[in-house]
């Protein structure tokens, strides 16, 4: 039975190929309004992949997504993205709070001047990654976590109804990673669909309200407790990747 539509993100047996190659195969779960998912699995798995399908940037092959009950690219404007921080240049030369105002831009159009209201929510969302002291520093300033705490800022700032995180803790200081959290948890708590791509099995099993694991078809797609268990790990990356680690946490090694 196919997942119901009135869910912020619904994988149906979604499969993707890059040309013959198949990707990902027959991935199907639910993210519902004000739930985190996280995508795990070892390195090519395909999680960027799915994060693409869901950005409307990689057309489904078989199955489909649907995205607040719409196809994926017809949704776009209403689903922020945070890129991997060092994707973007940092000698970019702006501001923190140029960097958090484009944010707004999709609401605005690129053609008017920013607001009270823009600058507001965008004041706003710095102060929810914990930034709001930065806002006149020049963006290749920061390090590299608070880098990643401003873009999920400039996320934050756009209201979205879903937002898809790829890696957002790779490199991350434990205070930059504890703000970011904190922020994807707010928004959360204010109704946005959460999908998340991670390494980090512990962080998963944590602070996910569910998750998928994949290694090009699914492994698992549902509460941490029922996909994170040692068989599913270990059929996921290959037995020798897993340990098990302090209280019962689950460590990767990939
Ligand atoms: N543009 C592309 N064209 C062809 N194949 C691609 C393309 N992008 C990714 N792939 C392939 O698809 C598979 C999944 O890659 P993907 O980047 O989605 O994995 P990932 O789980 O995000 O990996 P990592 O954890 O290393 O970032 C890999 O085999 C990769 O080589």
């Amino acid at each position: 039975m196919p997942p119901s539509d009135d869910a912020s993100i619904v994988f149906d047996h979604a499969s993707i190929s890059y040309g013959r190659s198949p990707a990902l195969e027959r991935i199907h779960g639910t993210v519902r309004a004000g739930e985190i998912v996280a995508l795990v699995g070892p390195n090519g798995a395909g999680k960027s992949t799915l994060i693409k399908a869901v950005l409307g940037l990689v057309a489904v092959t078989a199955g489909s997504i649907r995205v607040l009950g719409r196809r994926p690219a017809e949704a776009r404007r209403e689903v922020a993205y945070v890129p991997q921080v060092d994707t973007l240049d940092p000698d970019f030369p702006v501001s923190v709070a140029q960097v958090v105002l484009m944010g707004r831009y999709r609401r605005i159009g690129w053609l008017r001047r920013p607001g009270r209201a823009d600058r507001e929510a965008a004041a706003a969302a710095l102060a929810a990654v914990g930034l709001e002291h930065r806002a006149a520093d020049r963006f290749g300033r920061l390090s590299g976590g608070q880098r990643q705490r401003v873009l999920l800022a400039r996320a934050i700032a756009a209201q979205p109804a879903a937002l898809v995180l790829d890696e957002p803790f790779n490199g991350v200081d434990a205070v930059s990673q504890e703000a970011l959290l904190d922020a994807i948890r707010a928004l959360a708590a204010q109704g946005a669909a959460v999908v998340v791509s991670t390494h980090d099995l512990g962080l998963a099993q944590v602070t996910c309200d569910g998750v998928c694991l994949l290694n090009r078809h699914q492994f698992g797609f549902g509460p941490p407790s029922d996909v994170l268990t040692p068989e599913l790990l270990r059929a996921a990356y290959g037995g020798a990747a897993l340990e098990l680690g302090n209280h019962g946490l689950i460590l990767a090694r990939s």
